[in-house]
């Protein structure tokens, strides 16, 4: 069962978030239990860049066929195994379009780690990467790992990024980077795993402390519990999830 993550999430949003979480592999076991840990984690870009398709992908191995806009944010999870450890990530897929942007916000606080989607045939989309990073790192934390994702590398065709100049803007800002397409699936479990594995690497090197208020880590069985929520936030959400 999921977890109640919000403040009062309306039941349209409880419903799709317990479906959604029911849809991961290893949904039915109790939030936690058994896991070494529990990172938080975002997926943040710009609206069409393909954020709810990777995570479909991730959770569920297929392409999300029909998707459509996200309205506030939606939720996954999925338990993974990064160098030894069992890892739940609680991934919260938030809206690209400006209008909920007060919304999604509130999600950002205390998040570990985030994807950072562009599309690579929109220009426009990798031209706001700066401004969602910026969010990212004032309202969730400075030290939050995040992985630049250039989605949509199927349409290479169509392409309006090159590789090589992303490649410059991960450097530049300190981020990982992977071109990753939700369509074909390539590199969209590389890209949470690298961003979980990044996590791990500075917990083990005493560069993050799972302990620290947000840190958005928790130890294992009784994470799901302790981890901070956001004020007063309201869940919007669109259809339910069709799996
Ligand atoms: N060819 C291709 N199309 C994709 C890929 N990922 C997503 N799409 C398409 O891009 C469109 C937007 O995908 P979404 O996952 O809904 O985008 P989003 O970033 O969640 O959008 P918002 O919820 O508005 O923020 C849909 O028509 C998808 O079918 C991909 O890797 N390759």
């Amino acid at each position: 069962m999921a977890p109640a993550p919000l403040g009062n999430p309306s039941s349209d949003a409880k419903n799709l978030l317990m479906r959604i979480s029911l849809c991961n592999s290893e949904g039915e076991d109790l939030p936690g239990k058994g896991k070494d840990f529990l990172f938080k984690f975002l997926v943040i870009g710009s609206a069409g860049t393909g954020k709810s398709c990777l995570l479909h992908q991730f959770i569920e191995n297929k392409f999300k066929q029909d998707s459509n806009h996200t309205i506030g944010v939606e939720f996954g999870s999925k338990v993974v195994n990064v160098g030894g450890k069992t890892v739940k990530l609680q991934i919260w897929d938030t809206a690209g379009q400006e209008r909920f942007r007060s919304v999604t916000r509130s999600y950002y606080r205390g998040a570990a780690g985030a994807l950072l989607v562009y599309d690579i045939t929109s220009r426009e989309t990798y031209n706001a990467l700066t401004n969602w990073l910026t969010d990212a790192r004032t309202l969730a934390s400075p030290s939050i790992v995040v992985i630049l994702c250039g989605n949509k590398k199927d349409l290479d065709a169509d392409r309006e990024v090159t590789f090589l100049e992303s490649s410059r803007f991960a450097q530049e800002n300190e981020l990982m980077f992977l071109e990753t397409s939700a369509l074909t699936g390539e590199n969209v479990e590389e890209a949470f795993l690298k961003c979980a594995r990044t996590i791990l690497n500075k917990i083990e090197s005493g560069e993050l402390d799972p302990e620290r208020m947000g840190s958005g880590i928790q130890y294992g069985d009784t994470s799901l519990r302790h981890l901070r929520q956001p004020r007063g936030a309201q869940t919007q959400s669109k259809q339910p999830c069709s799996c």
